[in-house]
């Protein structure tokens, strides 16, 4: 499957270089980046620390994505639904990475999924999705006096919260109670907030240094809690997942899916 990279210059743009090269069934069929970008002209696998593998980084994604059967897109929202058109467009496979998406940011990937196959998650690891699977089994088993807390902790330079994994986890853990999460999520608390409301799920953001990804999901009741968690070590189990996803859609019929059905969960 030839695969593009875009936003090639990213933490995840050079571990999914990386990723499609050491793959099997996949070659990097090219590498995009914004205009601009001191990484334009380079070699994709120079910049990812590998031999060079001949194919140049550029900024103009129409021709390469016309040469392609599919794009990893680890960027930001309007570069994602940007691409999203593109893909849809060149009828080839579109693995959505990039978190913070607005509700509107995701109409526009349903509308293109009439004519891709689109697989977008929050997080492309195998752990985490095995994590949202219990946490949607332990939130189904627990009642109302067990109080859900999501708490998450990422590097620096990370511009959007709550996480999309924190997010992730919190439409299982409500899904398993049977609610809609938007009802009962509290993303920020601060100042005299009054008790909690039974039945809220809470999200808490840490950011700092270089941290990969944490999560953790506690259900808190009377006189015990249960915690369950994620500790991300290498974004090396991001992209393997993400060519994963874009080997396992290659086949299918255009459509939007997610990680659960990559990995048949
Ligand atoms: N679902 C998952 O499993 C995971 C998701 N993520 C998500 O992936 C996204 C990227 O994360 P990360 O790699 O750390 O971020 P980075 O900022 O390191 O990388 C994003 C890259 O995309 C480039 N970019 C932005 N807009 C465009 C555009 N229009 N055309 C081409 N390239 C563009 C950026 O360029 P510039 O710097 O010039 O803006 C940058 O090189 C985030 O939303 C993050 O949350 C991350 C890890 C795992
Ligand atoms: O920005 C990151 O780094 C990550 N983003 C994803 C998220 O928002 O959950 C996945 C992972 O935790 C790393």
């Amino acid at each position: 499957m030839r695969l593009v990279v875009v936003g090639a210059d990213g933490r995840m743009g050079r571990m999914l270089i990386r990723a499609v090269a050491e793959a099997e069934g996949c070659t990097l069929a090219g590498a995009i980046e914004r205009p601009g970008s001191a990484a334009i002209g380079q070699d994709a696998g120079t910049l990812a620390g590998l031999p060079p593998l001949g194919v140049p980084v550029t900024d103009d994604p129409l021709p390469v994505f016309a040469a392609a059967e599919g794009v990893l897109d680890f960027t930001a929202p309007a570069a994602t639904t940007h691409f999203a058109e593109l893909a849809a467009q060149a009828r080839i496979v579109h693995v959505v990475g990039t978190t913070g998406l607005s509700e509107d940011d995701l109409a526009k990937l349903a509308a293109a999924a009439h004519h891709a196959r689109i697989v977008r998650s929050g997080n492309m690891s195998l752990g985490v999705n095995l994590v949202a699977g219990l946490v949607r089994k332990v939130a189904a088993a627990l009642g109302e006096e067990f109080d859900i807390e999501i708490v998450e902790m990422h590097h620096r330079m990370k511009v959007d919260a709550p996480s999309g994994t924190a997010l992730l986890l919190g439409e299982a853990a409500a899904e398993g109670r049977g609610v809609s999460l938007p009802d009962v999520r509290v993303s920020t608390r601060d100042g005299h907030t009054g008790a909690r409301r039974p039945g809220d799920i809470g999200f808490a953001t840490l950011r700092g240094g270089t941290v990969v990804g944490d999560h953790s999901v506690t259900f808190a009741g009377p006189g015990e809690r249960i915690t369950v968690s994620h500790h991300a070590e290498d974004r090396a189990i991001f992209a393997r997942g993400a060519v994963k996803a874009a080997l396992w859609a290659f086949p299918k019929r255009p459509g939007l899916y997610g990680m659960t059905d990559v990995l048949g969960l």
